[in-house]
C-alpha cells in the first residue's frame, strides 16, 4: 500500500492561529521546485548514486552471498559500526522482527547484534558471554577511520585470539568499507586485511547516513530474512513522482519538507516523529541522524525528537498537547485494526472496560493513533499524518525514500549541505588529544 499523507491539521482552518495559511505554505512550496530539479539532474547525471539505488538490482546477489554467509552455521552475528553504518541496518532488520519486545529473536536466525554505541561494559560483557565459535562479525565504517568501530573491532579480533580462535578469524569476519584510494589510509582495512578478512566496497558516491538501501543496510536485513529487492521497490515507488516531473505538490518529500521549513520559519523549529508500532522504532533513530547531521548547519536545522506509539503518550504526550508550541507532529500511522489478540468479553466485563470485549489490541490501538492526531489538532498544534499501511519490507523501503528525499530538499530550502558534517570533527580530534594524554 502507499504511504497516504494528510497535512489537513497543519492549516489555521484546523488547528487555529498555529497552524499555516494555504498562501504561506504554497509560498514555501514553491521555493522547493529547484530541489526538485536538482534531485532530477542529480539523477540523469549519476551525481547522486543514492537515486539509482530503488532502480537497480544487480548488486543484490553480491548483498545476499554475503549475508548467507555471514548466518550460515552461525548462532550470532555482530554488526560493528556507528551512525549511518548501523541505523539504516537496524531500522530494516527491526521491521524482519529484531529488537522487538519478547519475540524478538526467536526466528531460528542467528541472533544479530548491533554494537553501534562504544560501552566498556557492554562490550566486555558481550565478548565474554558470546559463543565465538558461531559468531559471525561484520564491521562496517564508510571512511574506515572511526575510532569506536576500529576499537571494536580491535576487542573482536583480541577475544577471538584469548579463546584460541585466532585462525578462524579471516572465516568469521567481513568489512565494509571504501575501497582504497591511493595515498589515502584506510584504517578498517590495514587493521583487518592481514588477517585474510574479505572486504565488500562501501559505495564512495553514498553518505554513511544515506546508505541504508545499499549493501550497508541490505546485509544487515537479509540475514533477518527481509526481501531486500521489495526494499528498493518501495524505496522506487516514493522516487518516481520526482523523476516523472510531478508538480511539488504531488510529491510528499517536497511537502514534508515544506511544512517543516515554514513552520520552523514561524518559530517551531521541532520536527516530532511520532511512529506507531515496534517495527517503526528503529526507524525513527535512523531520522534522527538523517535530520540532525544533514540539515543542522550554519545556525540552521530543525531538531528531530523521535516518539514510538502508543507507549510514549504515556511520557511525553503531555508536553505536546499542552507545553510550548514549537514543534511540528509527523504521526505515522498503520493499518492495524483487527490486528493482535482478540479481548474474551468476559474479561473485560469483569475488569470494568466492557469497551475491550471482541475487540483487538490493533483495534485499541488504531483508535489510539486516531486519538492522538485529533488531540493534538485540537489543542492547536500542527501534525501531519502519514499512513503507511502495513510495516513490511516494501514500507519500510518507501518511508525511508521519503525521508532522504526530503531532507534533501529542506536542506535545499534552509541553503545548507546535506551531505556533510564538518562540526562533529572537533570533538573527534579532542577526544584524540585526550586520548593521547591519558
Ligand atoms: O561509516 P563511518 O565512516 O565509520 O562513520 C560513522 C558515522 O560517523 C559520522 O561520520 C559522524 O561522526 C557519521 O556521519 C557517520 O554515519
Amino acid at each position: 500500500m502507499p504511504l497516504k499523507q494528510i497535512i489537513d491539521t497543519c492549516f489555521d482552518t484546523e488547528v487555529g492561529a498555529n497552524g499555516l495559511d494555504r498562501a504561506e505554505f504554497d509560498t514555501v512550496l514553491k521555493r522547493t521546485e529547484p530541489g526538485l530539479v536538482w534531485l532530477r539532474e542529480a539523477y540523469d547525471t549519476g551525481a547522486l548514486p543514492l537515486l539509482a539505488l530503488p532502480g537497480r538490482d544487480d548488486d543484490l546477489p553480491e548483498i545476499t552471498e554475503a549475508a548467507a554467509w555471514l548466518a550460515d552455521g552461525a548462532t550470532d552475528v555482530l554488526v560493528l559500526g556507528t551512525g549511518g553504518s548501523s541505523l539504516g541496518g537496524q531500522a530494516l532488520a527491526q521491521v524482519a522482527g529484531w529488537r522487538l519486545p519478547v519475540l524478538g529473536d526467536l526466528s531460528g536466525r542467528p541472533r544479530l547484534h548491533f554494537l553501534d554505541n562504544l560501552d566498556p561494559l557492554s562490550l566486555q560483557s558481550g565478548l565474554a558471554a558470546l559463543p565465538l565459535e558461531t559468531t559471525r562479525v561484520i564491521a562496517i565504517s564508510k571512511s574506515g577511520s572511526t575510532g569506536e568501530t576500529l576499537m571494536q573491532a580491535m576487542a573482536v579480533i583480541s577475544a577471538f585470539e584469548e579463546r584460541g580462535l585466532a585462525d578462524r578469524i579471516g572465516a568469521h569476519m567481513l568489512g565494509l568499507s571504501e575501497p582504497l584510494v591511493s595515498g589515502r589510509l584506510n584504517k578498517l582495512r590495514k587493521l583487518l586485511e592481514p588477517y585474510g578478512i574479505r572486504f565488500l566496497d562501501h559505495d564512495p558516491g553514498v553518505g554513511g547516513r544515506f546508505a541504508a538501501l545499499t549493501n550497508v543496510g541490505l546485509i544487515p536485513a537479509a540475514i533477518r530474512g527481509l526481501d531486500i529487492a521489495a526494499v528498493r521497490r518501495g524505496a522506487q515507488r516514493v522516487l518516481q513522482p520526482v523523476l516523472d516531473h510531478a508538480a511539488a505538490a504531488e510529491v510528499p518529500a517536497a511537502v514534508g519538507a515544506a511544512l517543516s521549513v515554514a513552520f520552523a520559519e514561524r518559530r517551531l523549529p521541532i520536527d516530532v516523529m511520532f511512529a506507531y508500532g515496534d517495527r517503526l522504532e528503529r526507524f525513527t533513530r535512523w531520522w534522527v541522524q538523517l535530520w540532525s547531521e544533514s540539515l543542522g548547519k550554519q545556525g540552521r536545522g530543525m531538531t528531530p525528537v523521535a516518539a514510538i506509539g502508543p507507549v510514549d503518550q504515556h511520557s511525553q504526550l503531555q508536553l505536546y498537547l499542552d507545553g510550548p508550541v514549537d514543534k511540528l507532529f509527523t504521526v505515522i500511522t498503520t493499518e492495524c485494526a483487527d490486528a493482535g489478540p482478540r479481548i474474551d468479553a468476559a474479561l473485560a466485563a469483569e475488569a470494568g472496560q466492557p469497551e475491550f470485549a471482541g475487540r483487538t489490541v490493533g483495534d485499541l490501538v488504531a483508535s489510539q493513533q486516531r486519538a492522538t492526531v485529533e488531540t493534538l489538532a485540537r489543542n492547536g498544534r500542527p501534525v501531519r499524518v502519514i499512513n503507511a499501511g502495513t510495516i513490511d519490507a516494501e514500507t519500510i523501503g518507501a518511508l525511508m525514500m521519503q525521508f532522504m528525499l526530503e531532507t534533501i530538499i529542506a536542506a535545499h530550502l534552509l541553503g545548507v549541505d546535506a551531505f556533510d558534517q564538518p562540526a562533529v570533527e572537533e570533538g573527534k580530534v579532542l577526544a584524540r588529544t585526550y586520548l593521547e594524554e591519558m
